[in-house]
């Protein structure tokens, strides 16, 4: 009798009608697979830690506003991780209220900061004097106003459909356009299958030592490695020592990509290697440089074995 695969039980920045939510739909159809809301974004990690969940949508960056810290900082610390899959969303907000709620009689509002950062300029021309307070997540704002802890919520306008909210007004983001990255992480196991066109990502900590950035640095570009992001994050031990986060083009199986995997091992103070995944940007990753492709890699490791037994 053939065996058959226990449907993948699936973590995601809750409750129902967050953006992580519909990221999670538009990756993984909503037949395949179990769902579980959780609380927060180290929530949703911790269940993929403890075998509760076999993998978490969790929000990673976003194009307004950066990097989202609560999941930056929990793929860096903890029992590590493994990122399968990138997810794209562009994401839009409504200030949602209770039906029958005027504009002026709305005295307090609430999202996930990255929300209301998103919104500040729009929602203190709509709203003067009012300060935004945060919540978890857009659709945890949402549901807050359904249960009247608050007056307003910006959200997602599938999360005011959720809660059974009015949309006040819609499209209340200060740029229109904005796209947030979702990452899919799951316990560590085998890599997904390069693609040809993947992303790499890593947190490496340098030392506290004249040109450590450089030679990290060193390591892609002698190789012909293009980063797609670089940014510093506080390791929190002291000021002053901080670990870089950043993804790459290729996969952990190219030669040059390993090599550089392998040199940063070599020259930071730790790495900590986060996947390989295929890119979901709808870029092309740069062309290889003939001297930087696996065929030369192999080349040259078959003359570096000559050498060694005097054959070259
Ligand atoms: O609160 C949600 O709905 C989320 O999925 C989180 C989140 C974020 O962390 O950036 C996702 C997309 C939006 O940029 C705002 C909030």
């Amino acid at each position: 009798m053939p065996r058959t695969q226990p449907p993948t039980r699936f973590a995601y920045l809750g409750p129902e009608g967050t953006f992580a939510e519909a990221a999670l739909s538009s990756a993984v159809p909503p037949g395949e697979g179990s769902r579980q809301p959780a609380a927060s974004v180290p929530a949703a990690l911790a269940a993929v830690r403890s075998g509760e969940a076999d993998a978490a949508l969790v929000p990673i960056e976003n194009s307004v506003e950066g990097a989202v810290p609560a999941t930056m900082d929990a793929l860096a610390d903890g029992d590590p991780l493994l990122i399968t899959r990138e997810v794209f969303l562009a994401v839009s907000f409504v200030l949602a209220v209770r039906p029958g709620t005027e504009l002026a009689a709305v005295r307090s509002v609430a999202s996930h900061p990255h929300a209301l950062a998103q919104t500040a300029r729009r929602l203190a021309e709509l709203l003067p004097g009012v300060v935004p307070l945060p919540a978890t997540s857009t659709a945890g704002a949402a549901r807050q106003v359904a249960d009247g802890e608050v007056d307003a919520a910006v959200c997602a306008p599938i999360a005011a459909q959720r809660y059974g909210l009015a949309p006040l007004v819609e499209d209340v983001a200060d740029h229109p356009g904005a796209v947030t990255r979702f990452v899919l992480v799951a316990p560590p196991g085998p890599l997904p299958a390069p693609t040809g066109n993947d992303k790499t990502s890593l947190v490496a900590v340098v030392g506290d030592r004249t040109g450590a950035l450089l030679e990290l640095l060193r390591e892609f570009s002698v190789r012909g490695i293009s980063l797609t992001r670089i940014e510093s994050r506080p390791t929190r031990e002291r000021l002053g020592v901080y670990s870089f986060s950043l993804d790459c083009e290729g996969h952990a199986a190219d030669a040059r990509v390993g090599e550089a995997l392998a040199g940063l091992h070599r020259v930071c103070d730790d790495v900590r290697f986060l996947g390989s995944y295929p890119r979901a940007d709808g870029r092309e990753n740069k062309p290889v440089p003939p001297t930087a492709a696996d065929d030369a890699f192999a080349e040259a490791a078959g003359w570096l074995q000559a050498v060694r037994e005097g054959r070259a």
